[in-house]
This record gives C-alpha cells, sequence and structure tokens, in this order.
C-alpha cells in the first residue's frame, strides 16, 4: 500500500504542516478573547507578549534544546544566566506584585523553576503578611529589590505534612536580648527548602520559640545563612543541597543544620505574636494566619496545574493533527490521522475541559486570594477558613489531575513523547512535585473536608451552610425521586449536569457523615483510621461539582462578548460533566438519580460532544498561546514539524558529539576481541 501523506510541517523553512493549515481554517471564534480571559486579562497577555518578543531575540533568554541535556549544574547556571538578563531588561518587570500575569510568564519561561520563585512569592509573603509594621519597612524593599535573597524553610527531615511538629527550636536569651536557633536532633534537620542549597543568604525559619523555659510553639524568624559578600555560609550553619532528584533539578532544594546560630529578638516575625525585651509573648489575631502564605503557594499550584496542562495539550494535539498511523480503511493510500481516533478525543476532549474548567476556578480563586492578602494587612481574617478549604481541595485534584493528565497526553504521543526533545518528559517530572510541595494531596483533601463536616452538620441541624456550600442543602432530599432520561439533549442540559454532580458530592458527603455520626470512637480513630479513606472521594465530588459551578457561572458571568466562544465553553463544560459522571456514577445509581439507561444515554451524549468539539480542537488549544521559543518541542510546534527537527536534534544530541563512545578501546574492544 502506497502511503500519500499530507506534506508535514518544517520549522527551519518556515513550511507550515497541510494538515495543521486545514485545522485553522475551522477557527470560527473570537480566538484573542479566550486568550486574553486564560492569561487574566488583556493586560496580562500584553505583558507575556512583551517578555516572549524579548525571549525570541535575547541570546540568552532564549530557550534552546539542548536544555533537554543539561546537567544540574549547567540547568541551575542557565536560569541564573536567564534572570540576571532579565532583571538587566527591566528590573521592576521581573519582580512584579502577585498577579496572574506574572505566573503566566514565568511559569513558561522557566517550566515552573524560576531560580527565585520561592523568594519572590513565599519568602517576600511572609515579610508582607506576617510581619509588623517597623519590620515591613525594615525588610520588604530590600527583599523585592533582591537586596536580600530568602527561601521558605519549614519541612524538616522528621516532619513535613505535619507543620506544627517541627522541632527546631528558637530559644530566648533574655540576657543579650537574642533568640538562639538550634537544630537539636538529626530529624529536625530543614531538608527540601527550595532555593536553601546554593542561592539565598536568608531563610523564613520555622521554628519552636521557647520563651522563659516555656514552648509557644511554631513562628517564623528571619534568619540570615549566608555572608552578604562572599556568600560562604555565617558561623552556626551547615548547609547544602539534597542531591538530584525525580524532577524539578533546575532547583537547589537544600538542608541546613542550625548550631547555636544567635539571631536579634526582633527577627521573630511578629504581626500576629509579640515577644517583648522580658520574654513574655503574647499571641496577636489569628494564628492560622501564620500558615497562611503557604496558601499562596496552593493559589500558584492550581495556577500551575492548568498551565501544565495547557502545555502537554498544545503539544499533544498539534501532533495528533498532524502524526498519521493506519489507513481508514483496507487499500486507503491516506492514513488516518491520530486526533481522528475516538479513543484519542476521548483522552484529548476531556484533558481540554479540564484545563479550561481549571482557569475558570483560578480566576475566581485569585481575586478571593488577593481579598484576602489585602485584609491580613490590616488583621482582617476574612475568607481565610474557606481559603483554606478551597486551596487544599483543588490544588489536590487539580495537581493530581494535571499530573496524570501530561503523563497520559505524553504516553499518546507514542515514542515521540518519550523522547526529551518534545518538551513533556521534562513537563512531566518537573510537575511532580506539585502533587507533594505545599501540602501533600492526601492530606489535602483531608484538610479540605473540615469545612464540609462543618457545613454539612450546619444543614443536619436545619441551619443554612455557607453559600459556597449550597448543595450540601440536597441531602435533606437523598434519595431522589427517580427521574427517567428519554433523550441525549436532556443529558446535554447544563442545568441537568449541575444537579447530577451536585448530587453525586452530597450523597457521598451525607454518606461519609451517617457513618461518621454513627461510629463509636474518637474523632481522630474515625478520621485517620476507621472512615479515612471515605473522606478521600466524598471532597473529590465536591472539589469537582463546584469547580463545574465556577466553570458554568463563569461563561456567564465573564463578559465574554463572542457567542462561537461560549457555544465552545458550553460544550466543554457539558464534557466535563459527562465524563466525570462516566467515571464515577455509582452513588447516583445508588441514590436514585440514575436509573437504568441513563449511563447509555449519557455514553451517546458524551461521543456527541467529542465530535462537535474535535473540529474546534487545534483553533482551542493554540489559544493557549505559547510560541515555539517557549515550547522548544520537536513534535509540537507551531509549523507542525513532527520529523525534521526529530531527526536534527537527535543527530546533535551528546552522544554524537563523537562517531564512537567514550571508554570504546579500553571498555568494549577486549570483550570483542576476546582479550579478557
Ligand atoms: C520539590 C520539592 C520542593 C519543596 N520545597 C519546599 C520549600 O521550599 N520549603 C519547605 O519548607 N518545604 C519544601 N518541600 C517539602 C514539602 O512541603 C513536603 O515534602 C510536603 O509537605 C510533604 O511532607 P513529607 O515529604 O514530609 O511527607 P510526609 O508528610 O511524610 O508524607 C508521606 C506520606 O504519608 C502520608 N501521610 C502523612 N500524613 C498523613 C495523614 N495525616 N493521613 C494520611 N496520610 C498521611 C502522605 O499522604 C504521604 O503519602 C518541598 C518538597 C519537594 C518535593
Amino acid at each position: 500500500m502506497q502511503n500519500i501523506l499530507p506534506k508535514t510541517g518544517s520549522i527551519k523553512d518556515k513550511v507550515v504542516a497541510e494538515d495543521l493549515l486545514a485545522e485553522r481554517k475551522n477557527l470560527n471564534f473570537d480566538q484573542l478573547e479566550l486568550t486574553n480571559f486564560v492569561f487574566g486579562g488583556e493586560e496580562n497577555y500584553k505583558n507575556y507578549q512583551e517578555w516572549t518578543k524579548i525571549l525570541e531575540s535575547d541570546p540568552i533568554l532564549h530557550n534552546h534544546h539542548e536544555f533537554y541535556e543539561f546537567t544540574r549544574e549547567e540547568q541551575i547556571e542557565h536560569n541564573l544566566q536567564k534572570v540576571k538578563r532579565m532583571y538587566e531588561i527591566d528590573k521592576k518587570k521581573y519582580f512584579q506584585d502577585y498577579s496572574e500575569g506574572y505566573f503566566q510568564w514565568y511559569y513558561y519561561i522557566f517550566k515552573g523553576i524560576s531560580p527565585y520563585g520561592l523568594h519572590s512569592t513565599m519568602f517576600v509573603s511572609c515579610i508582607d503578611c506576617l510581619s509588623d509594621d517597623e519590620q515591613r519597612a525594615k525588610w520588604l524593599h530590600m527583599a523585592k529589590d533582591f537586596k536580600m535573597l530568602g527561601c521558605y524553610a519549614q519541612t524538616e527531615l522528621g516532619h513535613g505534612s505535619n507543620v506544627t511538629g517541627v522541632e527546631t527550636t528558637a530559644t530566648f536569651d533574655k540576657q543579650t536580648d537574642e533568640i538562639i536557633i538550634n537544630t537539636p536532633t538529626i530529624t529536625a534537620t530543614k531538608f527540601w527548602p527550595g532555593e536553601l542549597g546554593k542561592l539565598t543568604n536568608f531563610a523564613m525559619v520555622y521554628a519552636n520559640l521557647i520563651s522563659n523555659g516555656k514552648n509557644y510553639g511554631v513562628q517564623p524568624f528571619l534568619v540570615q545563612i549566608r555572608d552578604f559578600e562572599n556568600h560562604q555560609p555565617v558561623q552556626g550553619v551547615e548547609i547544602g543541597d539534597i542531591g538530584s532528584k525525580f524532577g524539578f533539578n533546575g532547583k537547589d532544594n537544600g538542608f541546613i543544620i542550625f548550631n547555636n546560630l544567635r539571631i536579634p529578638r526582633g527577627n521573630m516575625l511578629q504581626r500576629f505574636s509579640e515577644l517583648d525585651r522580658e520574654g513574655n509573648f503574647k499571641v496577636k489575631g489569628n494564628q492560622k494566619a501564620l500558615f497562611s502564605v503557604m496558601l499562596m503557594g496552593r493559589v500558584q499550584l492550581i495556577n500551575f496545574s492548568s498551565f501544565g496542562l495547557h502545555w502537554a495539550l498544545l503539544v499533544g494535539t498539534r501532533y495528533a493533527a498532524v502524526r498519521r498511523q493506519f489507513a481508514n480503511q483496507e487499500g486507503d493510500k491516506l492514513e488516518r490521522k491520530l486526533l481522528d481516533y475516538q479513543t484519542h478525543m476521548m483522552k484529548y476532549g476531556p484533558f481540554l475541559a479540564y484545563s479550561i474548567a481549571f482557569r475558570f476556578a483560578v480566576t475566581d480563586l485569585i481575586k478571593m486570594h488577593k481579598k484576602l492578602l489585602a485584609g491580613l494587612v490590616n488583621n482582617d481574617f476574612g475568607n481565610l477558613e474557606l481559603l483554606h478549604h478551597i486551596t487544599s481541595g483543588y490544588k489536590s485534584v487539580f495537581t493530581t489531575l494535571s499530573y496524570d493528565a501530561i503523563d497520559e497526553i505524553r504516553q499518546s504521543c507514542g515514542g515521540a513523547g518519550f523522547l526529551s526533545w518534545s518538551s513533556l518528559p521534562s513537563l512531566q517530572q518537573d510537575f511532580a512535585p506539585n502533587t507533594t510541595f505545599e501540602g501533600d494531596n492526601t492530606v489535602m483533601l483531608q484538610q479540605a473536608a473540615r469545612l464540609i463536616m462543618k457545613n454539612v452538620t450546619l444543614v443536619m441541624k436545619g441551619k443554612k451552610p455557607h453559600e459556597f456550600f449550597a448543595h450540601l442543602e440536597l441531602i435533606k432530599d437523598l434519595p431522589v425521586a427517580n427521574k427517567t432520561l428519554s433523550s441525549v439533549s436532556e443529558v446535554l442540559e447544563l442545568e441537568y449536569l449541575d444537579l447530577a454532580l451536585a448530587t453525586r458530592a452530597a450523597f457521598k458527603i451525607r454518606f461519609f457523615m451517617e457513618k461518621y455520626m454513627t461510629t463509636e470512637a474518637t474523632e481522630n480513630e474515625k478520621l485517620n483510621s476507621l472512615l479515612a479513606i471515605d473522606i478521600l472521594p466524598m471532597v473529590k465530588a465536591h472539589v469537582m461539582y463546584t469547580t463545574f459551578r465556577h466553570f458554568r457561572q463563569g461563561i456567564e458571568s465573564n463578559g465574554f462578548k463572542c457567542e462561537n466562544l461560549k457555544k465552545h465553553f458550553r460544550n466543554l463544560c457539558r464534557l466535563y460533566a459527562l465524563n466525570e459522571l462516566t467515571q464515577d456514577n455509582q452513588s447516583l445509581y445508588e441514590c436514585g438519580f440514575f436509573t437504568q439507561g441513563t449511563m447509555k444515554i449519557i455514553s451517546q451524549g458524551l461521543k456527541q460532544l467529542l465530535q462537535e468539539i474535535r473540529p474546534h480542537m487545534i483553533p482551542l488549544v493554540e489559544s493557549l498561546r505559547i510560541p515555539d521559543s517557549i515550547l522548544v518541542s520537536s513534535i509540537g510546534n507551531s509549523y507542525g514539524d513532527i520529523y525534521e527537527t526529530q531527526l536534527e536534534w537527535a543527530k546533535g544530541s551528546r552522544l554524537n558529539k563523537s562517531t564512537t563512545i567514550k571508554g570504546f578501546k579500553e571498555l568494549i574492544l577486549p570483550i570483542v576481541n576476546g582479550k579478557l
């Protein structure tokens, strides 16, 4: 069989693949409106465009495929060079205040591993939010101007998830008016903080305050760890990098051991607590705010979840629109595009729906978080508890889903996706820790459960829950009256899908709460031992529902002008829901919401949607504009060049710098020649 393939692209000759050109002709909506939304507004997108223009023409900032073969040292140095260059170009822009735009370009330029990412977010935020006015005036401008470089040192060898269990001590010495930082045991070694290993000269150390013989619990302390001039560790600390990791190797995660390191009393951050000259300790406001900076980290990871997924989708979808395998029918000359296989669309369609759903959720979440940050400065803790709930739950569910999706997209590109040049392996590896840091995902789901339980208890007592938990009122009407579906159009109603997802969440929550209330054991025993595995699906179903709600409401409330774009959004919102209901529907049968035959109709609806969305896949994913200069992918570039570049980069790879291999004479020849 002779195979006549449409011409694939060539990035070198600036020729776009015929298949990609044909796909782009299906554009029927305002792509820029979607782009602006994804980037958190027109201004952010303009800012990102400015940076990408600079990047493309700058020899240092320009991303290069050789990066995929860099050692750790080379990766770190390369990223540092980039930051220095960005700083030279526009110091103010490199450090922007916390905003959606900041996260977007920094994520894409550094693939989530900006050398001073933790400094700019966690460290600066600690100073901003947890210092009193005097401390802020002294340190904030220094930190923002990179005059001091800091890391966030909370985790220890012995304690990660249990943040209140850290053992580092900060003992007040009344005689000298100083605080002495110590690592009393091996498990108290600070282990993991990013940028601690090599880069920073300050650390925000979370340690137990001991004053007048009493332990007042964990507080943040600003600790200088390296000399300003020669960058040597100060006396009283032992510091180093923790070694090579599964991914994230461009980051110098470090360890630090304190041995009687003295800092001034004024270096304890004192917005929410106070230590006076006599060593008297006083709490001011809400101590939970001490860990509020972690909220920022989680919002960031929630944001990254959609960026990472966008990236993988862009590469995978372009590849699948050009790559062809097997003929449509026996004897056909033309092979079928990967994207035309229903099995392929069953992966990519829902992933696109999730990535857009995450964007809607993040848009709402960032607004809430900014409000909280503004309030904290005036000791207004407003929606701290709700935000803790949302960020824990969303961080856990979104990062897990995105990580799994990135891996699946990588696999769906076959061997080409396994190759580093595709950009997908490093994306996956560097995305991997998002499921662990800022709170392990299992622990995060457990934490998110608390506010659900509090609100469901209100409902059970006949009271109104917080409006975010309005769907919990459904538990009063479970099991529901059977509603037999008769047509696909019914199953595509957003109202119906909303009720289905809300009911699924409500049923799982009620299922858990009934067991919780009737099980005779301590709360600790119930939550950790007897009923723990029921918590996770309950929280996940709740998160999937509230995310759907952000999506559905956001389509109408974000002021989108293009009707066709809204149509695509609605279809993706339906697809999100139908995919969810396909994957997890047992509880809807149990409570009577689904009846015999419902899944058959849902399956028809899902297939219909996949067909409707299919022609728009390329225009939709290409709205998540990541230029070739940032993407650096041998199979996902905008030209649909899926072959030439792969081969060219292969030819130029490090192992091909010579025709033989190092050690050929000493290690191979003696065996071949039978000389051993
Ligand atoms: C790349 C990377 C960068 C990091 N950067 C920083 C940083 O800058 N600063 C910093 O301070 N820390 C940092 N960390 C540390 C990170 O925050 C911790 O790894 C994380 O909080 C999890 O803690 P742990 O590793 O001790 O795991 P553990 O808490 O020991 O968890 C191990 C396992 O036990 C389970 N588990 C724990 N508690 C429970 C429970 N109550 N119920 C059920 N299961 C439970 C978890 O689900 C998990 O599966 C970083 C980590 C990584 C991987």
